[in-house]
C-alpha cells in the first residue's frame, strides 16, 4: 500500500534520486519532491508511517561540537549540602566545604602512598591524565615526618599521580578497554579479563609479619598458612609496591567496606594499577553510599595491589617473584608479582579471621543462605566443593557465597560480591549464576568467540579456574542487607574424587568437629593426560589457607555456636560416586541439589538413618528425589573389594593427618577434645 505522501502528490521516483548530495534548487529542478519541514495539523493526527524527517526534534543547545559534547556529562552533586548548616558526617566536628572535604580525601590517599624513606607522599590529582582539557587542582602532599622539605630531593616528588577514586563500572569498563590489553566486552556485557601469569593464588608466597603481638597470638609452623617475615622486609616490599605505584602515571583507589554487621564493619581502601582490580573490589566488597564514601574518613586497613611488579628475590624470604605479605601491626598487605584477583578477596578474609575472633565473633569459609521462614543454612568447604553453587539456591534467600561472620547476633556477609567458578556453566543447571554474568561482571581468563563474543565456558585454554566476579545483587533473591539470624543447618561440603564417602549423612557435635577440623576434599589435580589419582586435601576449618589462629580456636568457637543455638551438621560429598575419579561419575547437580532440600525443609531429620563402616557415618535410606541405591557408596561400586581398599586408604589418611591436632584441647573441655579425636575413622 502507498503512503499518504506518495498517494497525494506522485512525485517520488527512484530513478529521479541520483544526485542526492546537490543542492536544493537543482534537486527541485529534477523534479524531486519539496522537503516539508513542517506538517499541518491533519497530517499529524491522522498520519503515523510517513517517509523520515531528519529535523522533528528540537535542535540542540550548543553552537559548537566541544559545546555539544559539554552537555553529555551531568556533573555528580555531592549527598550532603556543602553549606555550614549540617555537619558532614561522624568523620568532622563541624560542616566543610565540598571543595575542603575532596581535599581532604586527597590528602589522606597522598598520605597512603607515602614513601617511608622519603619526606611526604606523593602529589596527588583527581581524575584521569586523558582528560586534559580539566585543569588539575593538585593537593599538596600531607607532610608525616616533623621536618618541612625546603627543596625537593626526588624526581618522583616532582610528578603527579592521578587518583582514579571509587570509579563507577562504566568508568572502569572505559578505562580497562583503553588501557589494558586483554579487556573486552563478552556479548552477555560482561568484561573479560587475563589476571596473566598467575591464574590462581600463591599460598606458598603469603608472608606475615611476625612481631611481638602477632609471634603469641597467630598460628606459626607446621601446617600454618602464616609464613614469617620480618617487619623490615614488610617495610622493603611495601617501598617497592608504592614507588611502583607513584611511578604509574595514575592509580585507582577503592574505599569500600567489609562485613555487612554494621556494629563490625570494617574500612578497607585498595590501591591498584588496574581497572580489572578496582571493578573486581567494586564488585566484590560492600559498596558504600554516596553519604558514607564522602564520611569515609581514614581506612581500617589497606592493600597496595602491584601485582604486576616482581618483589626481588634479592629481599630476606623471598622465594618467588610472587609476595603477598601481611602486616597486622600497620594495617597492610602488598601484594607484588600476582595479579589474580582473588589474592586481595581472600588477604582480606585472613584480616578478618584475625580480626573478629578477637571480638568473639567467628570467621566462616562458607557460603550462607535463608529460608523463607528464616531458617539459615551454612555451606563450609574448600575450593571447587560447591559453596557458590549450592548457596545460590532459587527457592531461598542468598546472604553470602564465601565469607561470613557468626556473632551474638546471628549472620553476616563480610562482602558485598559473589566470585563464581564458571568451568562448564549451563545456563539450565545454574541459571542465576548464569544470568549474573552481565554488565559490571568481571570475567576472569575465560575464552570467547573472536567474533560474536560469546563466551565458551568449557574452554580450559588460558586455565580451568575461570570466574566471575559479580555484585550481590545481580542475584536476584539476594538477602539485603547481607544479614540473618543464628544458623539451623551447617553443611559440610566435601568434593571425593575417591568416591567413599556418602552423598549425605548427619553428623553428631564431635564429628562434626572432627570433621570440620580435617576439612577434607579431595579432586583430581588437573586435566593433563594420565593424571587419574585422586589427591586428598586437607585443609583445616575448611580453609587453612586463611586462618591465623590455630584451628582449634575456631573449632572451639563453632562447637560453642552450634550447641547454643541447636544447629545439626551435615556432610555432603559432591564429588564422585560408583567408584573413583575415572571409573565413577561425579554426583549430579541435581542430586545434591534435592539432598540440600531436604536437609532444609526438616524432611531429612525425620528420615531412617543407617551407620556406616569405618568411618561411622550415620546415612540415610531415603531422601525424595534421589535414587536410594547411591545413598549407600558401597552399593554403586562393582568392584567391592575396590571399594573397600579405597575407603581404608581414605580413613589412613584421615588418621594420619589428624595427629597433629591430637595434643590441643579443643576449648577448655578435655572431655570433647576426646570425643572428637574418637569421632574419627575406626579400624
Ligand atoms: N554435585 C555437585 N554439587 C556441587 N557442585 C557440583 C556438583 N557437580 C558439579 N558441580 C560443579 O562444581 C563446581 C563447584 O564450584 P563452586 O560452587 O564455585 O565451589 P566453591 O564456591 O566451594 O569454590 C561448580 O562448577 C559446579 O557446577
Ligand atoms: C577465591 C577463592 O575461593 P573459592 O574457590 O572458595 O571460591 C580461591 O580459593 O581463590
Ligand atoms: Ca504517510
Ligand atoms: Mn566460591
Amino acid at each position: 500500500m502507498p503512503s499518504n505522501n506518495e498517494a497525494k502528490n506522485g512525485e517520488f521516483s527512484f530513478s529521479s534520486s541520483t544526485n542526492a548530495t546537490s543542492g536544493g534548487a537543482k534537486v527541485r529542478q529534477m523534479g524531486l519532491p519539496k522537503i516539508q519541514t513542517q506538517k499541518n495539523k491533519e497530517e499529524l493526527e491522522g498520519d503515523n508511517n510517513e517517509v523520515c524527517h531528519d529535523d522533528s526534534a528540537t535542535p540542540v543547545k550548543a553552537q559548537t561540537i566541544d559545546e555539544l559534547h559539554s552537555l553529555q556529562k551531568k556533573r555528580s552533586q555531592p549527598t550532603t549540602p556543602l553549606t555550614a548548616t549540617t555537619a558532614g558526617g561522624a568523620a568532622f566536628s563541624s560542616a566543610i566545604s565540598e571543595e575542603e572535604r575532596q581535599k581532604q580525601q586527597m590528602q589522606s590517599i597522598s598520605a597512603s602512598l607515602a614513601s617511608l624513606t622519603r619526606e611526604t607522599g606523593p602529589k596527588v590529582v583527581r581524575g584521569d591524565p586523558a582528560k586534559k582539557a580539566e585543569t588539575p587542582r593538585v593537593v599538596q602532599p600531607a607532610v608525616h615526618h616533623h621536618f618541612t622539605p625546603t627543596i625537593t630531593t626526588s624526581d618522583s616528588a616532582l610528578k603527579f599521580t592521578h587518583i582514579l577514586y571509587n570509579l563507577s563500572p562504566a568508568e572502569l569498563y572505559e578505562q580497562a578497554i583503553k588501557y589494558e590489553k586483554g579487556s573486552y566486552i563478552t556479548s552477555s556485557g560482561a568484561l573479560a579479563t587475563l589476571s596473566g601469569a598467575k591464574t590462581g593464588r600463591s599460598p606458598k608466597d603469603k608472608r606475615v609479619v611476625k612481631d611481638e603481638t602477632t609471634s603469641n597470638d597467630l598460628w606459626w609452623g607446621k601446617g600454618s598458612p602464616n609464613i614469617e617475615m620480618d617487619e623490615q622486609t614488610f617495610l622493603v616490599n611495601r617501598e617497592r609496591a608504592v614507588d611502583y605505584l607513584c611511578s604509574l602515571e595514575k592509580v585507582f583507589v577503592n574505599d569500600q567496606f567489609l562485613n555487612w554487621d554494621p556494629e563490625h564493619r570494617i574500612k578497607v581502601r585498595i590501591v591498584s594499577a588496574r581497572a580489572y582490580h578496582s571493578l573486581f573490589m567494586h564488585n566484590m566488597c560492600i559498596r558504600p553510599t554516596t553519604e558514607e564514601l564522602e564520611n569515609f574518613g581514614t581506612p581500617d586497613f589497606t592493600i597496595y595491589n602491584a601485582g604486576q611488579f616482581p618483589c626481588n628475590r634479592y629481599t630476606h624470604y623471598m622465594t618467588s617473584s610472587t609476595s603477598i605479605d601481611l602486616n597486622l601491626a600497620r594495617k597492610e598487605m602488598v601484594i607484588l608479582g600476582t595479579q589474580y584477583a582473588g589474592e586481595m578477596k581472600k588477604g582480606l578474609f585472613g584480616l578478618m579471621h584475625y580480626l573478629m575472633p578477637k571480638r568473639g565473633i567467628l570467621s566462616l569459609h562458607s557460603g550462607c543462605n535463608m529460608g523463607k521462614d528464616g531458617d539459615v543454612a551454612l555451606f563450609f568447604g574448600l575450593s571447587g566443593t560447591g559453596k557458590t553453587t549450592l548457596s545460590t539456591d532459587h527457592n531461598r534467600y542468598l546472604i553470602g557465597d564465601d565469607e561470613h561472620c557468626w556473632s551474638d547476633n546471628g549472620v553476616s556477609n563480610i562482602e558485598g560480591g559473589c566470585y563464581a567458578k564458571c568451568i562448564d556453566l549451563a545456563r539450565e543447571k545454574e541459571p542465576d549464576i548464569w544470568n549474573a554474568i552481565k554488565f559490571g561482571t568481571v570475567l576472569e581468563n575465560i575464552v570467547f568467540e573472536e567474533h560474536t563474543r560469546e563466551v565458551d565456558y568449557t574452554d580450559k585454554s588460558v586455565t580451568e579456574n575461570t570466574r566471575a566476579a559479580y555484585p550481590i545483587e545481580y542475584i536476584p533473591n539476594a538477602k539485603i542487607p547481607c544479614v540473618g539470624p543464628h544458623p539451623k543447618n551447617v553443611i559440610l561440603l566435601s568434593c571425593d574424587a575417591f568416591g567413599v564417602l556418602p552423598p549425605v549423612s548427619k553428623l553428631n557435635l564431635a564429628q562434626t568437629m572432627y570433621h570440620f577440623i580435617s576439612g577434607y576434599t579431595a579432586v583430581v589435580a588437573g586435566t593433563e593426560d594420565g593424571i587419574k589419582e585422586p589427591t586428598a586435601t586437607f585443609s583445616a576449618c575448611f580453609g587453612a589457607a586463611f586462618i591465623m589462629l590455630h584451628p582449634t580456636k575456631y573449632a572451639a568457637m563453632l562447637a560453642e555456636k552450634m550447641q547454643k543455638h541447636g544447629a545439626t551438621a551435615w556432610l555432603v560429598n559432591t564429588g564422585w560416586s560408583g567408584g573413583s575419579y575415572g571409573k565413577g561419575n561425579r554426583i549430579k547437580l541435581a542430586y545434591t541439589r534435592k539432598i540440600i532440600d531436604a536437609i532444609h525443609s526438616g524432611a531429612l531429620l525425620e528420615a531412617n538413618y543407617k551407620k556406616t563402616e569405618i568411618f561411622g557415618l550415620e546415612i540415610p535410606t531415603e531422601v525424595e528425589g534421589v535414587p536410594s541405591e547411591i545413598l549407600n557408596p558401597g552399593n554403586t561400586w562393582t568392584n567391592k573389594d575396590a571399594y573397600d581398599e579405597t575407603l581404608l586408604k581414605l580413613a589412613g589418611l584421615f588418621k594420619r593427618n589428624f595427629d597433629v591436632f591430637t595434643n590441643y584441647n579443643i576449648g577448655t573441655d578435655n572431655a570433647l577434645t576426646q570425643e572428637i579425636v574418637s569421632a574419627g575413622p575406626n579400624f
